[in-house]
């Protein structure tokens, strides 16, 4: 790229969005309502710890409650299931997030199911994508949402581009394919098994990367010019993007860290004010 590529700065995307809290937390406050998220964290994954506890802080800096239940690391579908019943029928309770991932001898699908549509805050049950698939309104997982947000921050348009949209998980890839498709953007999903995937990614005016594997996707890979969102959140902060290579091409691109993760946090937490607030009435 000759021009300077714009680096898109998730920090000041989740400043934005909690800027805009301050002042309906405040007033849901006078009203005698904290509004409250539960995090539910299975088992003793120092990655899943490090990310429920930012949750927590980011609610309480907001003067937010968090309500933090751990379980062991053997905790069965029906236990955790049970915790999350009483969660939904808690009423000082407005959103609930169960961490991802959760130990394998647990059903995670049949987990986040159990969660009450009103408090999935973080987008994960199945009634809740497919009403997002629909357009209706429902929470949408908290990453997706990010990645819009900061589209539209930066008023990057979608309408008529192609994204490519590298994964195909049920909380990032599947979710933010439909959000773009609904933004009227000419949707590619690619997977493992997707062959000349540089090829096909090299089509791409906007590259959403979320594939899991550090600095995954190639410089050589993108056109000059193309919006990079990298989801990836890998061990020792490494995106799924090789980010020197592609910020040569990019025309903006997020960074890791600073990039989707913060705003993640801060949709997470817009979901549970609005949460709070559908409580009112
Ligand atoms: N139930 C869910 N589980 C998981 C989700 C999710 O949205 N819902 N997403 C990921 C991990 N994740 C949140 O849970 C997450 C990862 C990273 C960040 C983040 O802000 N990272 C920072 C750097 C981290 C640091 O400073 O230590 C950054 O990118 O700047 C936020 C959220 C998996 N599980």
């Amino acid at each position: 790229m000759t021009e300077q590529t714009l680096i898109l700065d998730g920090a000041r995307v989740a400043q934005d969005i909690k800027d805009g809290l301050v002042s309906r937390v405040k007033r849901l406050s006078e009203q005698g309502i904290t509004p409250c998220l539960a995090t539910i964290l299975v088992g003793d994954d120092p990655a899943s710890a490090t990310y429920v506890r930012m949750k927590g802080n980011a609610c309480r800096r907001l003067g937010m409650e968090s309500l933090k239940i751990t379980l062991d690391a053997g905790t069965t579908t029906e236990e955790l299931i049970r915790e999350i019943q009483k969660l939904n029928a808690d009423p000082n309770v407005h959103g609930i997030l169960l961490q991802h991932p959760v130990p394998h001898q647990i059903d995670e699908r049949a987990a986040f199911d159990a969660i009450a549509i009103e408090k999935d805050v973080d987008g994960v049950t199945t009634l809740g994508f497919a009403q997002n698939a629909f357009g209706f309104a429902a929470y949408p997982s908290c990453t997706p949402a990010a990645i819009i947000a900061i589209l539209d921050y930066y008023r990057i348009p979608v309408e008529g581009k192609h994204a490519v949209v590298v994964g195909r998980s049920p909380i990032l890839g599947k979710p933010v394919s439909l959000m773009l498709l609904n933004r009227n953007a000419t949707v590619t999903i690619c997977h493992s098994r997707t062959k000349g995937l540089g090829d096909i990614v090299s089509q791409a005016e906007i590259v959403v990367a979320a594939v899991g594997k550090p600095k995954f996707i190639q410089g050589d890979w993108i056109q000059d010019g193309a919006v990079i969102l990298d989801a990836g959140y890998n061990e020792g902060n490494v995106g799924d993007v090789d980010y020197e290579a592609c910020l040569e091409k990019a025309s903006a691109i997020t960074p890791v860290p600073a990039g989707v993760g913060p705003v993640t946090i801060a949709m997470l937490l817009k979901h549970t004010v609005d949460a709070a607030e559908k409580q009112l009435g």
